[in-house]
């Protein structure tokens, strides 16, 4: 018997993330080639984004996907949150060369109370929602405090592209493939104060930290090569990663979806205290996922260094939620 179909929201979606994820949801390929979608779809309500968003969704029924059974166009988050069951909040402005995420903090603060609070109002009690647009950590911390009737552990960021990012880095460093790459993980916040972590990390058994033993390759290059991408692909391209971008978001809500088989996979999740973490900050963590939950990885060992990055990344995060703590 086929699948009752679920509801995915997308916002932002006349942008470049929701071109490039689009067409990848309707595929089957974030919830499963056996789970039909319908999509509710928001976008501004300017008359350029809107004509822009039935652009997009002409060349979605062209595709005449299988799985693709309803696309909605909406302008109200009230509307398109209906009885969702997952939520991709991806709407809002992407930085430009220069700028750094914190400027963008007020710009789109406001977007993720009034999205917080539909997701609250109409969205399903079990919806899962990821939070992409920047800086994403803080902004899925706004939506959560502003949807108090749903549970927190449904509000998530992403921190999926940093963490795919450092295994591409470990992968050419190493010379071995991204595919045998475990235990790896992103603490903290999605910006150049993430603490990419391969302390953990093994290929085929063998511990990533003995094959690599360079503490200053670490320190000098793997670390500010992760932290700075999202700025070089910016420079390099005049507007901000998209595929890889959208691609890290099917990657998250697939795994949580979908579950991760014992593999790790970074998520930004509500801390509920572990690792020192103070409770509801919305920190990366190892996370492994199964049956629709996911689950944090703890007992890790934080040595010195370790210890020293996870304190610069949560002032970061405690800093930015300072700022916006008269939204809330
Ligand atoms: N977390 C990550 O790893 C990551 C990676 C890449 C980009 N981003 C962020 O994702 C966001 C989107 O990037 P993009 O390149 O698609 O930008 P874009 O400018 O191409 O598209 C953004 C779209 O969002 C729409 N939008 C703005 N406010 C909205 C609202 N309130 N409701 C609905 N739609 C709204 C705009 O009209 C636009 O079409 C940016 O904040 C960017 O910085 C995050
Ligand atoms: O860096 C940006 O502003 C975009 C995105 O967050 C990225 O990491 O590529």
């Amino acid at each position: 018997m086929s699948k009752k179909p679920v509801r995915v929201a997308v916002t932002g979606a006349a942008g470049q993330i929701g071109y490039a994820i689009l067409f990848r949801i309707a595929s089957g390929e974030m919830l499963g080639k056996d789970q039909p979608v319908v999509l509710s779809l928001l976008e501004v309500p300017m008359e350029k984004a809107q004509q822009a968003l039935q652009g997009v969704i002409m060349e979605l029924q062209d595709c005449a996907f299988p799985l693709l059974v309803g696309i909605e166009a909406h302008s109200d988050p009230l509307t398109a949150f209906k009885d969702v069951d997952y939520a991709l909040l991806i709407g809002s402005r992407p930085r430009g060369p220069g700028m750094e995420r914190a400027e963008l903090l007020a710009v789109n603060a406001e977007i993720f109370t009034a999205q917080g609070k539909a997701l609250d109002k109409v969205a399903s009690r079990n919806v899962k929602v990821l939070v992409v647009g920047n800086p994403a950590n803080t902004n899925a911390y706004i939506a959560m405090k502003s949807a108090p009737s749903l549970p927190r552990k449904n509000f998530t960021a992403m921190l999926r592209l940093d963490h795919n990012r450092a295994l591409s880095q470990i992968a050419a460093k190493t010379g071995k493939a991204v595919a045998d790459i475990e235990k790896m993980t992103v603490w903290g916040n999605h910006s150049p104060t993430m603490y990419a972590d391969y302390r953990f990390a093994t290929i085929k058994g063998e511990s990533v930290k003995t094959m690599i033993n360079d503490e200053v390759w670490n320190k000098d290059t793997f670390l500010p090569t992760v932290g700075k991408r999202g700025a070089a692909i910016i420079a390099a391209r005049g507007v901000s990663s998209a595929a890889s971008a959208a691609n890290a978001a099917i990657d998250h809500m697939r795994d949580w979806a979908l579950g991760t088989n014992g593999k790790w996979v970074t998520m930004g999740i509500p801390s509920d205290g572990q690792y020192g973490i103070p409770k509801d900050t919305m920190f990366g963590f190892a996370v492994t996922c199964e049956g629709g939950e996911y689950k944090l990885v703890e007992g890790l060992e934080v040595d010195a260094f370790s210890q020293e990055r996870i304190n610069v990344t949560l002032k970061e995060l405690q800093d930015e939620q300072a700022g916006v703590a008269h939204l809330l």
